[in-house]
């Protein structure tokens, strides 16, 4: 078949397939995928950094009742300090994440007309996609974005429509993440010293969504971005590389670093949301994704937010004459809408809130 006539393609499926684009031999990068305005995959003057040794929390014993506070300490400092770590004995059976595996697979070999039943419609930002950065600029991704909670707040024609077994496999998948998310921003209040309750009315029953991410191998992955650096407006962030390619790199020290995932284990990264209600105790990361030249990856992230009418603003309990508070206040519903509405940026969205640097309340 003949090489792609990159000129040839119609903008609207480099913006919805990037899977289909990369089925035939790409001569050239087509240029909106040519991101000259980042810093490539390898940055260090002395070539490709090294992974970094990211903190590793282990879930089983923070909850077993048998922690002497050491694990809960560690939690607590690598929230400050890195806003990421590795979660283990996380108690996600690995059976239901070997389907999750399998389901996303076969979903991503789908032909095109099946997916584009969920694509991204005019004017919204759920469905199966990709959306342009700044100036026009896409990701080297397609992505599947979609509200997943409150149950009212989905969209028919995603979750519901989806074929019944990945259906299936992701409602499971979704209620045991819930249930993760509630242990650890709960561990996380105690951690701080704020009341547990005020967290959890916080959260419970809110805002949660989750982005399954289709990375295609690319010929030049020195010139894209798998995702462009941000820091997750959320929470708090699991993130699951579900066919166990790395990509993701963090920005530590001014520097980018990849993560190597350990074996089973979910990255979890502090979101800004948490880092606004901890009054910048604890630090969202920035981070990105990049693209391979040979492997396909799969990434999942679910999202954990406060509800969509909950006001937000620093805790009560850690503001006092000695620590004003750094950010201001804000309804969920409007901050969401403003995320959207803007592109990512590194941290400065969460910058815009801070009441130091804000350009105005968006509450
Ligand atoms: O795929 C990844 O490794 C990162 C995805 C991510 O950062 C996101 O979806 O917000
Ligand atoms: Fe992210």
């Amino acid at each position: 078949m003949a090489s792609l006539q990159v000129e040839e393609l119609s903008h609207s499926l480099l913006e919805i397939s990037l899977q289909e684009l990369v089925k035939e031999p790409i001569i050239t990068i087509p240029q909106n995928f040519i991101r000259l305005d980042q810093e490539p995959p390898s940055s260090l003057p002395y070539g490709s950094p090294s992974p970094i040794t990211t903190p590793t929390i282990d879930m089983s014993r923070l909850v077993s009742g048998e922690d002497d506070g050491h694990e809960l300490e560690k939690l607590h400092s690598t929230c400050k300090e890195w806003g990421l770590f590795q979660l283990v004995n996380h108690g996600v059976s690995s059976s239901l994440l070997e389907k999750l595996k399998h389901e996303l697979e076969e979903f991503y070999k789908l032909p095109l007309e099946e997916k584009m039943k969920y694509k991204i419609r005019a004017g919204e930002v759920e469905g199966y996609g990709n959306t342009a950065r700044e100036a026009g600029k896409l990701d080297w991704a397609d992505r599947f974005f979609m509200i997943t909670n409150p149950i009212h707040r989905r969209k028919p024609h995603l979750l519901p429509e989806l074929p019944s077994s990945l259906r299936n496999t992701l409602e499971s998948y979704l209620l045991e993440l819930q249930k993760l998310a509630t242990k650890l921003l709960s561990l996380m209040a105690k951690a701080l010293k704020i009341d547990v309750t005020e967290m959890i009315e916080l959260f419970d029953d809110g805002m949660q969504s989750v982005r399954m991410t289709y990375y295609p191998p690319c010929p030049q992955p020195e010139l894209v971005m798998g995702i462009t650096p941000h820091s997750d407006a959320t929470l708090l962030t699991i993130l699951n590389q579900v066919n166990g390619v790395d990509a993701l790199q963090i920005k530590k020290g001014g520097v980018w670093f990849p993560v190597s995932f350990l074996p089973d284990a979910f990255v979890v990264n502090v979101g800004d949301v948490l880092e606004i209600f901890s009054n910048g105790v604890y630090r969202s990361i920035e981070h990105r994704a990049t693209a391979n030249s040979e492997k396909e990856r799969i990434s999942v992230a679910f999202f954990i937010n406060p509800k969509f009418e909950a006001e937000v603003g620093p805790s009560p309990s850690l503001i006092n004459p000695k620590n004003p508070p750094l950010f201001k206040r804000f309804r969920m519903e409007q901050y969401v809408k403003d995320f959207f509405s803007r592109k990512l940026n590194g941290k400065t969205y969460l910058q815009h809130m801070s009441i130091e640097n804000g350009e105005g309340n968006s509450a």
